[in-house]
């Protein structure tokens, strides 16, 4: 997977299927992968998804799924069915294993998020949890990989822990991406695209500093040259 467009999601966190449409159309041929979230997804975007992968696009359905068994396996089989590349469940070990059991006979692959990009560990605590950042992420991956999960979120710092206990096979999906000098927004742990790749990132998810730049293709073909240029210089 050495093509930087197979490892860049574009994030369409969009109020509307229009704005989303415009979007994808202004990025022509420069992004093949989109995720659709809460925010596209909960406003039509399920719709649009059918209409990407139909065109040949990849999905990634991102609604961090987390509820009883029986209903995370449904709610799969559903993404499932519509053809769907990725779906997230959040990485706790009931969720995780009914996921997989919702996802059987399909080429869907499941992502387990570990702990949220967005949460440091005063976030982890004020949550309840009394492990920290790094403790949380290992054990969600080394559950994950027992339980069969094909891939992990985890923020790019996370990236080359995650690597050494998750093995070379399975994918690592890092959002937290930033170009330098872009707004943090509501991100804590953070990484270049460049420093992302470097430490292992199979595919970065990028939202604002595309969505909301003023040449959103522009914006997409520098992150595709930084990660052309971590590939190269690994
Ligand atoms: O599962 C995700 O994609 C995800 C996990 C995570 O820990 N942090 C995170 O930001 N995301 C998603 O990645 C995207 C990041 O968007 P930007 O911060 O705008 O680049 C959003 O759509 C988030 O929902």
């Amino acid at each position: 997977m050495t093509d930087p467009r197979d490892r860049l999601i574009v994030a369409l966190d969009l109020p509307s299927v229009g704005a989303a449409e415009s979007l994808v159309a202004q990025l022509g041929d420069t992004v093949s992968f989109y995720k659709i979230g809460y925010e596209l997804g909960f406003a039509g975007g399920l719709g649009l998804a059918r209409e990407l992968i139909a065109d040949g696009r990849k999905v990634f359905i991102d609604f961090k799924l987390h509820d009883i068994g029986n209903t995370v396996a449904r709610g799969i089989a559903s993404l499932a069915a519509l053809g769907a590349s990725f779906a997230t469940v959040h990485a706790y070990p009931q969720t995780m294993r009914a996921a997989v059991e919702g996802r059987e006979g399909s080429a869907l692959r499941l992502l387990a998020v570990t702990v949220l990009t967005s949460y440091d560990e005063a976030d982890l605590r004020a949550a309840g949890y009394s492990a920290g950042v790094e403790e949380t992420v290992a054990r969600r991956v080394v559950q994950a990989r027992e339980t069969g999960i094909d891939g992990i979120v985890c923020a790019p710092t996370d990236a080359t822990r995650v690597r050494t206990l998750l093995g070379p096979d399975r994918a690592i999906v890092t959002p937290g991406v930033r170009p330098e000098g872009a707004a943090s927004g509501d991100q804590k742990r953070i990484a270049t695209p460049f420093a992302a790749i470097r430490a292992g990132a199979d595919h970065l998810v990028v939202g604002r500093p595309i969505v909301a730049a003023p040449d959103p293709a522009a914006a997409a073909r520098a992150v595709q040259a930084e990660i052309a240029a971590a590939l190269a210089a690994s």
